[in-house]
């Protein structure tokens, strides 16, 4: 495995659950793995999760573990190419990529959607220069437009938690104070799309999610509609994809809330984290005994252990 960004970098869904499971169920059975093995977590922005899951998971595999704050440690990066450096950036993303994977076996990299261009964001530019340029197995820890270690722990979680099997999943947006990016519903789609659910996802008009990753996806633009007898409900606030990076809308009516939830097969709340309460989802439901966002949270050593534990196999 030379990155992991996609679904179909993970080989076989059945497979990979599989795996998972065994991963978490004897996290420490490779612990020689990783031996004088280094990976670099690099971050272009903020983390809590990402971060400790993934340190956590390296460890697991004994491995020795580097954190970069882009924007804290070593130099401010120019990641243009062609312009004159004459700014306020010492150094270029071309010279700095190809330096870090000297120092390492694997690199995690985090860099979000710039919303300033939507075809270098589409493009996946700034990851790109990573996996061409670095010289070692990559791990997106949320690109532009993927986070593809939250949407495996995701459908792990469902599989955990499922008590039928092809649960109803509902991919629902709600308000947010900022615009955020469609990296989260992109993977959360992409993946569930392949798993033996039945997705739906529901919206306000103007947030449809690029069609590359909705093709065939049932949308449905009344959220209460979508609720009905849902399994799993999963929030999460994304900006448009058509009027690129816009807030077109913060209506408190798409706010999850516990006449919503009533609506459902007394469905498990799921979201990524960091949430914004009383915004995304209200407190009660959130609070409530559906709510299994720390389980979801839990499960991102076990995604990351995976996708690591194979790109060190791999370098065998
Ligand atoms: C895993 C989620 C990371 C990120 N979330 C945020 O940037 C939230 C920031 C905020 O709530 O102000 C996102 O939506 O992609
Ligand atoms: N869900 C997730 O990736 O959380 P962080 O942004 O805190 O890493």
């Amino acid at each position: 495995m030379k990155r992991f960004l996609t679904v179909d970098d993970i080989g076989d869904l059945g497979q990979a659950l599989k795996e998972a499971a065994e991963v978490k169920k004897t996290p420490y059975a490779w612990d020689t793995l990783g031996k004088n093995k280094t990976i670099t977590l690099i971050f272009f922005n903020s983390s809590l999760r990402t971060r400790l899951s993934t340190q956590k998971a390296a460890m697991n595999l004994g491995m020795n573990v580097i954190v970069l704050d882009v924007n804290k440690d070593g130099w401010q990066l120019e990641t243009e190419f062609g312009v004159v450096m004459d700014g306020d950036k010492p150094e270029h993303l071309r010279e700095a990529v190809p330096v870090i994977g000297r120092y390492c076996d694997i690199i995690g990299v985090r860099s979000f959607a710039s919303f300033e261009d939507k075809k270098a964001d589409y493009e996946e530019e700034i990851l790109n220069q990573f996996i061409n340029f670095a010289g070692v197995p990559i791990i997106s820890m949320e690109s532009a437009t993927r986070h593809p270690l939250q949407a495996f722990a995701d459908l792990f979680t469902i599989e955990e938690f499922k008590n039928k099997e092809r649960p109803k999943v509902v991919l629902t947006w709600a308000p947010h104070p900022r615009a955020l990016p469609q990296a989260v519903p992109n993977s959360f789609v992409e993946w569930m799309k392949v798993a033996d659910v039945d997705l739906v996802v529901t919206h306000p008009k103007g947030y449809e999610l690029s069609p590359e990753f909705t093709d065939g996806v049932t949308v449905e633009y009344d959220q209460k509609k979508a609720f009905e007898d849902a399994d799993f409900i999963y929030a999460k606030n994304w900006a448009s994809y058509e009027q690129y990076g816009q807030l077109l809308s913060q209506d408190k009516s798409w706010t999850v809330d516990e006449e919503k939830m009533s609506l459902t097969n007394d469905a498990r709340f799921m979201h990524c984290l960091p949430v914004r309460r009383n915004m995304i989802v209200t407190d009660g439901v959130i609070d409530s005994e559906n709510s299994i966002v720390i389980d979801e949270a839990a499960n991102r050593v076990v995604s990351a252990q995976v996708v690591i534990k194979r790109m060190l196999e791999a370098l065998k």
